[in-house]
Protein backbone atom coordinates (compact mmCIF):
# COMPACT_ATOMS: atom_id res chain seq x y z
CA UNK A 1 0.00 0.00 0.00
CA UNK A 2 2.03 2.77 -1.27
CA UNK A 3 0.25 6.30 -1.05
CA UNK A 4 2.30 9.42 -2.75
CA UNK A 5 2.31 12.86 -2.15
CA UNK A 6 3.97 15.95 -3.38
CA UNK A 7 4.21 19.50 -1.84
CA UNK A 8 5.14 22.12 -3.08
CA UNK A 9 7.88 20.85 -5.35
CA UNK A 10 9.86 22.44 -8.00
CA UNK A 11 12.41 20.97 -9.53
CA UNK A 12 14.12 20.66 -12.97
CA UNK A 13 17.65 20.49 -14.52
CA UNK A 14 20.27 22.28 -13.07
CA UNK A 15 19.79 26.34 -13.36
CA UNK A 16 16.53 25.74 -15.29
CA UNK A 17 13.64 25.56 -12.78
CA UNK A 18 10.57 23.01 -15.21
CA UNK A 19 8.10 22.36 -12.11
CA UNK A 20 6.75 25.21 -9.88
CA UNK A 21 4.91 24.72 -6.71
CA UNK A 22 3.56 21.26 -7.84
CA UNK A 23 1.17 20.11 -4.87
CA UNK A 24 -0.45 16.74 -5.41
CA UNK A 25 -1.65 13.65 -3.47
CA UNK A 26 -2.03 9.95 -5.18
CA UNK A 27 -3.71 7.75 -2.48
CA UNK A 28 -2.69 4.19 -2.24
CA UNK A 29 -4.75 1.99 -5.03
CA UNK A 30 -5.10 5.18 -6.88
CA UNK A 31 -4.42 6.03 -10.85
CA UNK A 32 -3.53 9.60 -11.19
CA UNK A 33 -2.93 10.90 -15.12
CA UNK A 34 -0.49 13.38 -16.28
CA UNK A 35 -1.57 15.59 -18.85
CA UNK A 36 -0.53 18.56 -21.13
CA UNK A 37 1.29 19.53 -23.96
CA UNK A 38 4.61 18.59 -25.33
CA UNK A 39 7.20 20.29 -22.34
CA UNK A 40 4.67 21.17 -19.99
CA UNK A 41 7.10 18.73 -17.75
CA UNK A 42 4.61 15.99 -17.48
CA UNK A 43 8.24 13.66 -17.70
CA UNK A 44 9.77 15.72 -15.39
CA UNK A 45 7.36 15.38 -12.82
CA UNK A 46 7.42 11.41 -13.36
CA UNK A 47 11.11 11.68 -12.72
CA UNK A 48 10.92 13.75 -9.65
CA UNK A 49 7.84 11.53 -8.17
CA UNK A 50 10.49 8.48 -8.75
CA UNK A 51 13.21 10.45 -6.86
CA UNK A 52 15.74 10.85 -10.08
CA UNK A 53 15.62 14.64 -10.03
CA UNK A 54 16.83 16.74 -7.37
CA UNK A 55 13.79 18.43 -5.99
CA UNK A 56 12.88 21.43 -3.31
CA UNK A 57 9.51 20.80 -1.46
CA UNK A 58 8.47 17.20 -0.31
CA UNK A 59 8.05 13.79 -1.75
CA UNK A 60 6.81 11.08 0.06
CA UNK A 61 6.22 7.40 -0.86
CA UNK A 62 4.71 5.06 1.54
CA UNK A 63 5.19 8.37 4.05
CA UNK A 64 8.57 8.13 3.73
CA UNK A 65 10.55 11.59 2.27
CA UNK A 66 12.12 9.95 -0.65
CA UNK A 67 15.77 11.75 -0.18
CA UNK A 68 15.90 9.67 3.16
CA UNK A 69 15.70 6.07 1.00
CA UNK A 70 18.64 4.09 -0.77
CA UNK A 71 18.72 3.34 -3.62
CA UNK A 72 17.79 -0.23 -3.06
CA UNK A 73 14.83 1.09 -0.57
CA UNK A 74 13.52 3.22 -3.51
CA UNK A 75 13.38 0.10 -5.54
CA UNK A 76 11.09 -1.89 -3.63
CA UNK A 77 8.63 1.00 -3.01
CA UNK A 78 8.66 2.50 -6.81
CA UNK A 79 8.71 1.49 -10.64
CA UNK A 80 9.47 3.04 -13.01
CA UNK A 81 9.16 2.89 -16.83
CA UNK A 82 10.94 5.88 -18.27
CA UNK A 83 9.04 6.62 -21.87
CA UNK A 84 12.68 5.58 -23.92
CA UNK A 85 14.64 3.79 -22.05
CA UNK A 86 18.07 2.49 -23.27
CA UNK A 87 17.30 -1.63 -23.51
CA UNK A 88 20.01 -4.09 -23.64
CA UNK A 89 19.83 -5.15 -27.32
CA UNK A 90 21.37 -8.49 -26.54
CA UNK A 91 19.38 -10.21 -23.50
CA UNK A 92 16.32 -12.66 -24.03
CA UNK A 93 12.41 -11.43 -22.83
CA UNK A 94 12.93 -13.57 -19.67
CA UNK A 95 16.28 -12.18 -18.85
CA UNK A 96 15.48 -8.53 -19.31
CA UNK A 97 12.15 -9.07 -17.08
CA UNK A 98 14.37 -10.76 -14.31
CA UNK A 99 16.07 -7.84 -14.09
CA UNK A 100 12.93 -6.26 -12.24
CA UNK A 101 13.59 -9.16 -9.32
CA UNK A 102 17.29 -7.07 -8.52
CA UNK A 103 16.10 -5.28 -5.74
CA UNK A 104 14.46 -8.24 -3.85
CA UNK A 105 17.52 -10.44 -4.10
CA UNK A 106 20.30 -10.59 -1.68
CA UNK A 107 23.68 -9.42 -2.05
CA UNK A 108 25.19 -11.85 -4.74
CA UNK A 109 22.20 -14.17 -4.55
CA UNK A 110 20.48 -15.28 -7.95
CA UNK A 111 16.93 -15.32 -8.95
CA UNK A 112 15.12 -17.98 -7.48
CA UNK A 113 12.06 -20.01 -8.92
CA UNK A 114 9.67 -17.82 -7.27
CA UNK A 115 11.46 -15.01 -9.14
CA UNK A 116 11.18 -17.29 -12.47
CA UNK A 117 7.64 -17.53 -11.82
CA UNK A 118 6.46 -14.18 -11.02
CA UNK A 119 8.65 -13.31 -14.64
CA UNK A 120 6.73 -16.16 -16.25
CA UNK A 121 2.94 -14.69 -14.68
CA UNK A 122 4.10 -11.13 -16.10
CA UNK A 123 5.00 -12.66 -19.51
CA UNK A 124 1.86 -14.08 -19.85
CA UNK A 125 -0.36 -11.62 -18.71
CA UNK A 126 1.16 -9.43 -21.47
CA UNK A 127 0.70 -11.77 -24.25
CA UNK A 128 4.92 -12.31 -23.98
CA UNK A 129 4.97 -15.38 -23.59
CA UNK A 130 5.52 -16.84 -26.94
CA UNK A 131 8.45 -14.32 -26.75
CA UNK A 132 10.41 -15.20 -24.22
CA UNK A 133 13.53 -16.59 -25.33
CA UNK A 134 13.87 -13.45 -27.90
CA UNK A 135 16.67 -10.90 -27.81
CA UNK A 136 15.11 -7.83 -27.30
CA UNK A 137 16.63 -6.17 -30.17
CA UNK A 138 14.63 -8.40 -32.53
CA UNK A 139 11.56 -7.02 -31.47
CA UNK A 140 9.08 -5.24 -32.72
CA UNK A 141 8.73 -1.57 -30.87
CA UNK A 142 5.49 -2.90 -29.56
CA UNK A 143 7.12 -5.69 -28.31
CA UNK A 144 9.75 -3.65 -26.95
CA UNK A 145 7.27 -1.66 -24.89
CA UNK A 146 5.52 -4.45 -23.34
CA UNK A 147 9.00 -6.08 -22.37
CA UNK A 148 9.73 -2.88 -20.64
CA UNK A 149 6.50 -2.93 -18.71
CA UNK A 150 7.23 -6.40 -17.84
CA UNK A 151 10.35 -5.94 -15.91
CA UNK A 152 8.32 -3.14 -14.06
CA UNK A 153 5.65 -5.45 -13.23
CA UNK A 154 8.22 -8.13 -12.00
CA UNK A 155 9.97 -5.65 -9.66
CA UNK A 156 6.27 -5.40 -7.85
CA UNK A 157 6.53 -2.43 -6.31
CA UNK A 158 3.80 -0.61 -4.56
CA UNK A 159 3.86 2.27 -6.52
CA UNK A 160 3.92 2.33 -10.76
CA UNK A 161 5.19 5.05 -12.58
CA UNK A 162 4.85 4.88 -16.29
CA UNK A 163 6.21 7.56 -18.80
CA UNK A 164 3.51 7.23 -22.05
CA UNK A 165 2.97 3.33 -21.35
CA UNK A 166 1.08 2.86 -24.45
CA UNK A 167 3.22 4.57 -27.15
CA UNK A 168 3.76 2.23 -29.76
CA UNK A 169 1.07 -0.29 -29.24
CA UNK A 170 -1.76 -1.04 -31.70
CA UNK A 171 -5.07 0.19 -29.91
CA UNK A 172 -5.89 -3.63 -28.88
CA UNK A 173 -2.04 -3.88 -27.21
CA UNK A 174 -2.75 -0.69 -25.52
CA UNK A 175 -6.19 -1.32 -24.13
CA UNK A 176 -5.07 -4.41 -22.80
CA UNK A 177 -2.43 -2.91 -21.27
CA UNK A 178 -4.18 -0.23 -19.55
CA UNK A 179 -6.58 -2.86 -18.46
CA UNK A 180 -4.22 -4.92 -17.18
CA UNK A 181 -2.32 -1.95 -15.08
CA UNK A 182 -6.23 -1.47 -13.89
CA UNK A 183 -6.55 -4.51 -12.75
CA UNK A 184 -3.08 -4.79 -10.53
CA UNK A 185 -4.19 -2.05 -9.12
CA UNK A 186 -7.97 -3.55 -8.01
CA UNK A 187 -6.21 -6.75 -7.16
CA UNK A 188 -3.20 -5.90 -5.02
CA UNK A 189 -3.78 -2.02 -4.30
CA UNK A 190 -1.21 -0.68 -6.62
CA UNK A 191 -0.67 2.96 -6.91
CA UNK A 192 -0.26 4.24 -10.43
CA UNK A 193 0.91 7.42 -11.67
CA UNK A 194 0.89 7.75 -15.64
CA UNK A 195 1.75 10.82 -18.12
CA UNK A 196 -0.52 9.91 -21.32
CA UNK A 197 -0.91 12.07 -24.54
CA UNK A 198 -4.24 9.95 -25.72
CA UNK A 199 -6.83 11.73 -23.62
CA UNK A 200 -9.92 9.13 -23.82
CA UNK A 201 -7.34 6.42 -22.34
CA UNK A 202 -6.58 9.04 -19.50
CA UNK A 203 -10.42 9.79 -19.16
CA UNK A 204 -11.40 5.96 -19.01
CA UNK A 205 -8.39 4.70 -17.10
CA UNK A 206 -7.54 7.03 -14.11
CA UNK A 207 -9.36 8.13 -11.08
CA UNK A 208 -7.89 11.54 -11.33
CA UNK A 209 -5.85 13.88 -14.06
CA UNK A 210 -3.55 16.34 -13.65
CA UNK A 211 -3.18 18.84 -16.11
CA UNK A 212 0.52 20.70 -15.94
CA UNK A 213 0.78 23.53 -18.58
CA UNK A 214 4.48 25.51 -18.31
CA UNK A 215 5.45 23.48 -15.49
CA UNK A 216 2.66 24.05 -13.18
CA UNK A 217 -0.56 22.64 -12.18
CA UNK A 218 -3.32 23.94 -14.05
CA UNK A 219 -6.25 21.88 -13.76
CA UNK A 220 -6.75 18.62 -10.76
CA UNK A 221 -9.58 16.43 -10.22
CA UNK A 222 -12.06 13.79 -12.01
CA UNK A 223 -11.33 13.67 -15.60
CA UNK A 224 -14.96 15.28 -16.23
CA UNK A 225 -13.75 18.32 -14.71
CA UNK A 226 -10.54 18.60 -15.84
CA UNK A 227 -10.46 18.00 -19.72
CA UNK A 228 -13.22 20.07 -20.90
CA UNK A 229 -13.51 22.03 -24.41
CA UNK A 230 -12.11 25.09 -22.98
CA UNK A 231 -9.49 23.80 -21.25
CA UNK A 232 -8.33 21.86 -24.07
CA UNK A 233 -8.46 24.86 -25.79
CA UNK A 234 -6.35 26.98 -23.57
CA UNK A 235 -3.54 24.74 -22.81
CA UNK A 236 -3.50 22.84 -26.15
CA UNK A 237 -4.81 24.92 -28.41
CA UNK A 238 -7.04 22.22 -29.50
CA UNK A 239 -10.82 22.15 -30.96
CA UNK A 240 -12.06 18.97 -29.31
CA UNK A 241 -15.64 17.79 -28.18
CA UNK A 242 -16.36 15.64 -24.84
CA UNK A 243 -18.65 12.97 -25.89
CA UNK A 244 -20.16 10.31 -22.99
CA UNK A 245 -20.75 6.99 -24.67
CA UNK A 246 -23.94 5.24 -24.30
CA UNK A 247 -21.97 3.13 -21.45
CA UNK A 248 -21.25 6.98 -19.65
CA UNK A 249 -17.39 6.72 -20.72
CA UNK A 250 -16.04 9.89 -21.96
CA UNK A 251 -14.25 10.49 -25.10
CA UNK A 252 -12.11 13.36 -25.99
CA UNK A 253 -12.59 13.86 -30.18
CA UNK A 254 -10.28 16.26 -31.59
CA UNK A 255 -13.04 18.28 -34.27
CA UNK A 256 -11.81 19.96 -37.64
CA UNK A 257 -11.47 23.50 -37.59
CA UNK A 258 -13.85 24.48 -41.08
N1 LIG B 1 17.72 16.90 -19.47
C1 LIG B 1 17.17 18.11 -19.66
N2 LIG B 1 17.94 19.23 -19.52
C2 LIG B 1 17.41 20.47 -19.69
N3 LIG B 1 16.10 20.70 -19.97
C3 LIG B 1 15.31 19.63 -20.11
C4 LIG B 1 15.80 18.29 -19.95
N4 LIG B 1 14.76 17.43 -20.16
C5 LIG B 1 13.69 18.20 -20.42
N5 LIG B 1 14.01 19.51 -20.39
C6 LIG B 1 13.11 20.65 -20.61
O1 LIG B 1 12.12 20.65 -19.59
C7 LIG B 1 10.85 21.02 -20.11
C8 LIG B 1 9.84 19.93 -19.79
O2 LIG B 1 10.22 18.74 -20.46
P1 LIG B 1 9.43 17.37 -20.23
O3 LIG B 1 10.16 16.31 -21.00
O4 LIG B 1 9.22 17.16 -18.77
O5 LIG B 1 8.04 17.73 -20.93
P2 LIG B 1 6.83 16.76 -21.30
O6 LIG B 1 5.58 17.43 -20.81
O7 LIG B 1 7.07 15.36 -20.83
O8 LIG B 1 6.88 16.85 -22.89
P3 LIG B 1 6.43 15.84 -24.07
O9 LIG B 1 4.93 15.81 -24.08
O10 LIG B 1 6.96 16.55 -25.28
O11 LIG B 1 7.07 14.50 -23.83
C9 LIG B 1 11.05 21.22 -21.62
O12 LIG B 1 11.16 22.60 -21.87
C10 LIG B 1 12.35 20.52 -21.92
O13 LIG B 1 13.02 21.14 -22.98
Amino acid sequence: MTGLRLRNVRSGYGERTVLREVTVEVPSGGWLAIVGPNGAGKSTLLNTMAGLLPADGEVLADGRALRTLSAREKARLIAFAPQDPVLPDGITVTDYALLGRTPHLGPLAREGAADLSIVDEVLHRLDLAGLAGRRLGTLSGGERQRAVLARVLAQRAGLLLLDEPTTGLDIGHAQAMLELIDRLRREDGTTVVSTLHDLTFAAQYADEILLLADGEVVAAGAPANVLTGPLLQRHYGATAEILTTGGGELVIAPIRRK
